[in-house]
């Protein structure tokens, strides 16, 4: 393996029970890199996160991390503990130098002055901040994000756009983000995958300058392309295709 690689699934199958979820996955990401695996509901994203997350074992196939490097995931909901402060959610599970870390990771997403806060007290975005914090504390190479925005507005939801893609610019760890969101895909990823029934369909490089402006030929061209494939659209005439017929 390179010393470059961040991580890698090779012929990855996933069943449970006899219901086959995953079948013959395979792709890669290079230290620094951003994917997203977009789809359609229940096409097998989460189990692919979670894989990754080392909450579930492959069926068959490897997934492969570097020894040592740390992955963390954040989810839709931010799983916060009510009866914890933000700073103390944030300390939770460090072992040493634990409230500077939490401070810092709080300032990094701009939550400052609200350490005292109870999680009740929060707006959803900020909310999320605090499970972004959470995450970052523990300095990740690989972060997973679940669909992490998809309770928010839309607004809310572009202010934390801008700041993941500043935080992962800043800090050069590796993003692999699900997400139904297919703009989001295109604003964040420098890569995108369209998983279908367990499979990867389509890999697309979003090889656009970055900030990406939604409002650009390209971007709202490659966002169409990609939203058809997962939808199955025939874009040439805007049909109902099979699926199995594009290719
Ligand atoms: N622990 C489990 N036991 C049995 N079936 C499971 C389990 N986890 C996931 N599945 C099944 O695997 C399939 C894929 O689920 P998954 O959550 O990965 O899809 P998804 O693409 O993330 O969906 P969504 O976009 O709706 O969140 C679903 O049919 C689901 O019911």
């Amino acid at each position: 393996m390179s010393a470059q690689m961040a991580l890698s699934l090779s012929g990855v199958h996933k069943s449970f029970g006899t219901t086959s979820v995953l079948k013959n996955v395979e792709f890669s990401l290079t230290k620094g890199e951003c994917i997203a695996i977009v789809g359609k509901s229940g096409c097998g994203k989460s189990t692919l996160l979670r894989l990754l997350a080392r909450l579930e074992q492959p069926t068959a196939g490897e997934v492969y991390i570097p020894n040592g490097d740390i992955v963390r995931m954040m989810f839709q909901e931010g799983r916060l503990l009510p009866w914890k402060t933000v700073l103390q959610n944030v300390m939770l599970g460090l072992k040493h130098d634990r409230k500077r870390k939490a401070l810092e990771a709080i300032k990094s997403v701009q939550l400052e002055g609200k350490e005292n806060e109870w999680p009740r007290a929060l707006s959803g975005g900020q909310k999320q901040r605090v499970a972004l914090a959470r995450t970052l504390v523990h300095s990740p190479h690989v972060l997973l994000l679940d669909e992490p925005l998809g309770a928010l507005d839309a607004l809310t939801r572009r202010e934390m756009q801008q700041l993941i893609e500043k935080i992962w610019l800043q800090r050069g760890f590796s993003v692999v983000l699900v997400t139904h969101d297919i703009d989001e895909a295109v604003t964040l990823a420098d890569r995108v995958y369209v998983i279908e029934n367990g499979s990867i369909a389509n890999t697309y490089d979003i090889n656009l300058p970055r900030p990406r402006k939604r409002s650009s030929y390209e971007f709202v061209e490659t966002a169409e392309e990609i939203l058809n494939r997962v939808l199955g659209v025939n874009a040439t005439n805007g049909h109902l295709v099979s699926l199995s017929n594009i290719k």
